[in-house]
């Protein structure tokens, strides 16, 4: 399908969103706030071309509110009609968030919401979030509880996983790579549990390409595991790792991209899957982490009946087709098909208008709108305001990703290389382990500022890094068994610095090289966004080995694109004078 432009439904660039990196702590107004309307002086000028609004402008009504949890991190934005920043807020994890992620994700989720001021909050008509590509959660449909900890972003999954969806997908396809969604939900499928867990025993046989009985899944004897039994404590049916064909027939996948209702109470669908297994409870439902957080806020059900909604971007890693928009047949037909997000949407499409419960804790209005959602780097793309082929962001976050904006769509897992759909267009690229979150092992954000101007992008330091913050690598090399290259370590901490940039950026180039050899429009220039874009002598060392132009994006919060997202769905909703939420 090639592309050729971006639709005019994808947002322009933005008028106005200065990014200034801070560190994350408990969360903050970001910068000086725009209080709304108690305040009229406009938004802070961006680094060179915003003009600021004149004084006594209020911001233009309505308001619509991104949210992006990242790898570090949590940052709201609030944008007005215009497209202009009104207010924004960041939040840490906190420490020993890694405990309990969910958890985590949804205290910070309610105090970013909370650090809003109220007559900003007030004003917000829709909102939609971005988070980490891949990351995985299995939980119960009709409250979103976990039923097992997530599987996050980077966990390359075991080797008994990735066979079972190479021996499903499509050759070379993105869910094949150790850390897709796919095998995230391989991984629990197949695991191994006792009898007594599985309320169906299946034989393993009907489950198509799997492993088999030997070492696969499946009801045996030995340890059981957490997620299945915590499944049944709560009345879930829980699959074993395969269904007959007339089992399978009973339950009628619907997976079609649309689905009728599955697992909500009083949903308008009823589930023909539900009422298959003798009306016991509804099946476990795998979500990814944006999925998640906004079916916390509209109630796991959305007005189809549907409990748990996804995204093209986020669903990729899972095998859906953003083409065809539906889940492809060989992965539609599989056992384990009751447990996928049973409707998915494009980034910004209307969802489902947020529970009254949640409005009334948040203190957003009932009918607020929760739109479709993205991955964050996606929404930082959306977020620089890139329109023309060849043009590229690259996310220098805690993690590097690349996306190229291209006419021609590229997949090959065997190098991690993936092609998300945005409109009508194709945003070809990966992600590598490397990144900032491997500079954080060593420095701080503020001695990473002291140690830079004694850089000297022009005499390399020739120590050849592959800087990563532990074995494995998903893109431009997809290897699991990769080690990082960090050493000899100089005396000189500016020269050990300067040589994990070098590290870094040479991924970078690598990247984009294997994006052109595989057939992706050319590279034209380059934005960046993420932490990493403010540093000045790193751009220097970049722009060496890319050869094309390199800025930093005006507008680089993944938090803006994805309230760029929200104003879609909102003006959808409005221009198809939709019944709210669908
Ligand atoms: N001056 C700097 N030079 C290079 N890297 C930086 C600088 N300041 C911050 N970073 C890096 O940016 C990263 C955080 O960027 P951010 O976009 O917030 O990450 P994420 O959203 O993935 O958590 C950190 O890992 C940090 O090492
Ligand atoms: O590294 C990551 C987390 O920050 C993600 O993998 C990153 O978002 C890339 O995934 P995608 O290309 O699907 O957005």
């Amino acid at each position: 399908m090639p592309f050729t432009s971006l639709p005019s439904t994808i947002p322009r660039a933005p008028l106005g969103l200065a990014a200034e990196p801070t560190s994350l702590v408990p969360c903050h107004r970001a910068r000086g706030r725009i209080p709304f309307p108690a305040r009229r002086r406009g938004i802070r000028a961006a680094a060179s071309t915003v003009e600021s609004l004149p004084a006594k402008t209020a911001p233009a009504r309505p308001l619509y509110l991104g949210l992006d949890f990242g790898t570090s991190g949590a940052r709201a934005a609030v944008i007005d009609d215009d497209g202009r920043l009104v207010q924004d807020v960041k939040c840490g994890y906190g420490e020993g968030a890694d405990a309990d992620w969910p958890a985590a994700w949804k205290r910070v989720l309610f105090e970013l919401i909370g650090s809003l001021d109220p007559d900003i909050r007030s004003e917000v008509v829709s909102l939609a979030f971005d988070g980490t590509s891949g990351t995985a959660l299995l939980v119960d449909p009709r409250d979103g509880a976990p039923l097992a900890p997530p599987k996050l972003y980077n966990e390359a999954q075991e080797g008994r996983a990735v066979e079972a969806a190479k021996a499903i997908a499509p050759a070379a396809h993105t869910a094949t790579a150790p850390s897709s969604t796919l095998c995230k939900l391989l991984s629990w499928w197949l695991e191994e549990e006792s009898n007594e867990d599985c309320e169906e025993v299946h034989n393993l046989a009907a489950f198509k390409g799997g492993s088999g009985g030997e070492g696969g899944g499946g009801c045996r004897g030995g340890g059981s595991s957490g997620w299945r039994r915590t499944a049944a404590s709560r009345g879930l049916t829980t699959l074993g790792p395969t269904v007959n064909d007339s089992d399978r027939s009973n339950r009628s996948s619907n997976q079609g991209g649309s689905a009728a209702g599955s697992g909500c109470k009083g949903g308008e669908g009823t589930d023909p899957r539900v009422l298959a297994t003798t009306g016991r409870g509804p099946y476990p439902l795998l979500l990814h982490q944006a999925d998640w957080l906004a079916g916390l806020l509209y109630g796991m059900c959305d007005p189809y009946g549907n409990a748990g909604v996804s995204d093209w971007n986020n669903a990729l890693k899972l095998g859906y087709d953003p083409a065809s928009e539906s889940y492809p047949g060989w992965l539609a037909t599989q056992p384990f098909s009751p447990l996928l997000p049973p409707r998915v949407v494009s980034p910004g499409a209307p969802v489902a208008p947020l529970a009254p419960s949640a409005a009334a804790r948040c203190g957003l209005r009932p009918d607020c709108l929760v739109c479709g959602g993205t991955t964050d780097s996606i929404a930082a793309f959306l977020a620089a305001g890139v329109t023309q082929a060849g043009q590229a962001v690259t996310s220098l976050g805690s993690t590097l990703a690349v996306k190229l904006l291209s006419t021609t769509r590229v997949d090959d897992a065997a190098y991690g290389v993936y092609s998300h759909r945005l409109g009508d267009v194709w945003l070809v690229g990966g992600a590598s382990n490397s990144g900032g979150a491997v500079l954080r092992r060593f420095f701080t954000d503020q001695q990473l500022r002291d140690l830079t101007p004694a850089l000297n992008p022009d005499r390399p330091t020739g120590l050849d890094y592959y800087p990563l913050p532990g074995p494995g690598e998903r893109f431009p090399v997809a290897d699991t068994g990769l080690q990082p290259r960090m050493s000899p370590r100089p005396k000189d901490d500016a020269v050990f610095l300067q040589g994990l940039l070098e590290g870094i950026a040479q991924i970078e180039s690598d990247a984009y090289h294997r994006l052109a050899q595989l057939g992706a429009s050319p590279l034209k220039e380059v934005l960046t966004a993420g932490g990493g874009a403010a540093n000045p002598k790193w751009s220097l060392i970049r722009q060496r080995l890319l050869g094309v132009p390199l800025r930093a994006a005006e507008y680089g919060e993944a938090c803006y694109g994805t309230a760029l997202l929200a104003r879609q769905g909102a003006r959808k909703a409005a221009s198809e004078s939709l019944p709210r939420g669908q």
